[in-house]
């Protein structure tokens, strides 16, 4: 009664009768206005800037931000070209991305956690809430391990993940005859190798070779971005409601309970091991057991940590190594090179010393600057309000970027950018771990990828094995698709596309 009465009085809708209020084409009417309502809206406090994205001054905020859902790098480049040396802003679906001009990299490069940060970024990115990730705020156990145990050990770990990757080969790897060609996805391919080797590294031999858990650290990172992807197009008041429903969701609860029940196995196991006196696997857990301050200990914070360096290092490192190959498979000429530097610098296969693989650095380094995993990084969030030495304010809160994949493919930084040309003279010069100031697939500062030493040796060997193992071209079906698509700030290799692969040495032709 009351409605009818509120309705009455407003002009036009008081000639309607109350049942038009109740049917489905209204409701879905008044549902459809308040999403474009909250599409429309600015969410994060931002640099004072101009907006990049918009097509004219007549198209609507919400169509703006529903472009960057599938075109972002576009977005961030024409932002990028028309206000050169101008920080600007983008308009995410979830919120407003302030990309800050390429000068101010030198000024940021110190700056810390407590001043803009990374990892409080990466939370809002992926929706820690919903993904289990916000405890990291105050965890910082999962970067610590990879600094504090990881890389000082890089030597002492590379035999085992040498050892890991030649286990891989025999178990995963499909099974030739012959000379034939056999058409492989070398997505599902790498993410099996990588999930093995980061398995080794968390929990090392033998509970690295459980597969429930190859496949938990297979699968978490795509369940994370699932849960993110989907969530990002729901406004906030709806996500307790829509994660609910969102499978991937649950597959990642059931990880994360899995992975509970694994790692107390794994931790009894310790304890007898040290009251035995027994020596312990030098692992990734084991350290961050070791080294534990009481907020750490719970076996909930063991093991979001655990599944946090899974995210950081599993999707990042087989997608980077996918793309090499791909690379790699549509330009022989570099094949038969980067053969010919594995051959000269190594006599055993079982063994690879990946640091006499300067070729083969620079073809990652070149996959790196095309198909970096994140197209605008590093990210970081302020914490506190910061004045530049321009004077420019970046107000607390604010979600910052560089535009990395616009640098890296500026025509007046690199020859020829869309071309892969992986022997020029930055790429042989600086090492892949080296971020520069339009190299920043790995980050930037003091707050660039932990991982990124692990991660380039751990590439280089997987591909120097294959490459001598096997012959590779890309699959005739696979020749006339699209190579990537970029999703939001994702950049994802085409699930569709093939390798064709077959074993060296059986060439008959
Ligand atoms: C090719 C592979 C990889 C790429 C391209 C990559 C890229 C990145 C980037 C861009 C960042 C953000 C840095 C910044 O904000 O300045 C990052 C952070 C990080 N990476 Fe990597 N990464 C890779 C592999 C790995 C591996 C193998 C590990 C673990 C062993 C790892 C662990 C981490 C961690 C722990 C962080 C910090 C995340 C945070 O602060 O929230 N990454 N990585």
């Amino acid at each position: 009664m009351k409605l009818q009465q509120a309705i009455d009085r407003v002009p036009l809708l008081g000639s309607l009768e109350s049942r038009y209020f109740f049917s489905a084409p209204f409701i879905g009417l008044v549902v459809f206005l308040c999403y474009l309502t909250w599409l429309s809206s600015a969410t994060t406090p931002v640099v004072k800037g101009p907006v990049a994205g918009y097509r004219s001054f007549l198209e609507p905020t919400f169509l703006v931000r529903l472009r960057f859902v599938f075109n972002a790098v576009g977005i961030m480049n024409s932002g990028y070209h028309k206000f050169k040396n101008t920080s600007f802003i983008v308009r995410r679906m979830d919120t407003d991305l302030t990309i800050l001009a390429p000068k101010y990299l030198e000024e940021l490069r110190k700056s810390g956690l407590d001043a803009l940060n990374a990892t409080h970024a990466n939370i809002h990115n992926v929706l820690g809430d919903y993904t289990n990730l916000t405890e990291m705020k105050h965890n910082d156990h999962f970067i610590k391990a990879i600094t504090h145990c990881l890389n000082p050990n890089i030597n002492e770990f590379m035999k085992h993940i040498q050892d890991e990757v030649n286990y891989s080969f025999k178990v995963d790897m499909p099974k030739f005859e012959g000379d034939e060609w056999k058409s492989v996805d070398i997505h599902i391919l790498l993410k099996r190798i990588i999930s093995r080797v980061s398995c080794r590294i968390m929990l090392g031999f033998p509970y690295c070779r459980n597969e429930t858990m190859v496949e938990i650290t297979e699968s978490h990172t795509i369940c994370i971005f699932g849960v993110t992807l989907i969530l990002r197009r729901f406004p906030p008041i709806l996500h307790p409601l829509v994660a609910l429903l969102i499978p991937q969701r649950w597959r990642m609860w059931r990880n994360i309970r899995e992975t509970k029940k694994m790692t107390q196995d794994i931790l009894d196991d310790y304890k007898v091991m040290k009251a035995s006196g027994e020596a312990r696997p030098k692992t990734l857990l084991t350290w961050m057991v070791d080294n534990a301050k009481p907020h750490q200990e719970s076996l909930h914070s063991l093991v979001s940590t655990q599944l946090a360096v899974t995210v950081a290092a599993v999707y990042t490192s087989s997608q980077v190594t996918s793309h090499l190959l791909v690379f790699l498979a549509t330009k022989p000429q570099y094949i038969a090179e980067l053969r010919q530097e594995i051959a000269e610098t190594n006599s055993d296969m079982e063994n690879i010393d990946h640091s006499k693989l300067q070729k083969m650095e620079a073809c990652l380094s070149e996959t790196l600057r095309i198909n970096p995993p994140q197209t605008n990084s590093p990210q970081r969030r302020a914490m506190r309000e910061i004045k530049l030495r321009d004077g420019v304010i970046i107000p607390k809160g604010a979600l910052v970027a560089f535009p990395a994949t616009p640098l890296s493919m500026d025509p007046a930084i690199y020859q020829d950018p869309t071309q892969f040309m992986p022997f020029r003279k930055e790429n042989l010069s600086v090492p892949a771990t080296t971020p520069g100031k339009s190299k920043l697939a790995f980050g930037w500062g003091v707050q660039a990828c932990p991982g990124r030493f692990f991660a380039t040796k751990e590439i280089k060997v997987v591909t120097a094995k294959l490459l001598m193992k096997y012959d590779i071209e890309l699959a005739p079906e696979s020749s006339s698709i699209r190579r990537c698509y970029d999703i939001e700030d994702l950049r994802i290799l085409n699930p569709s596309i093939r390798l064709r692969m077959r074993l060296r040495g059986s060439n008959t032709e």
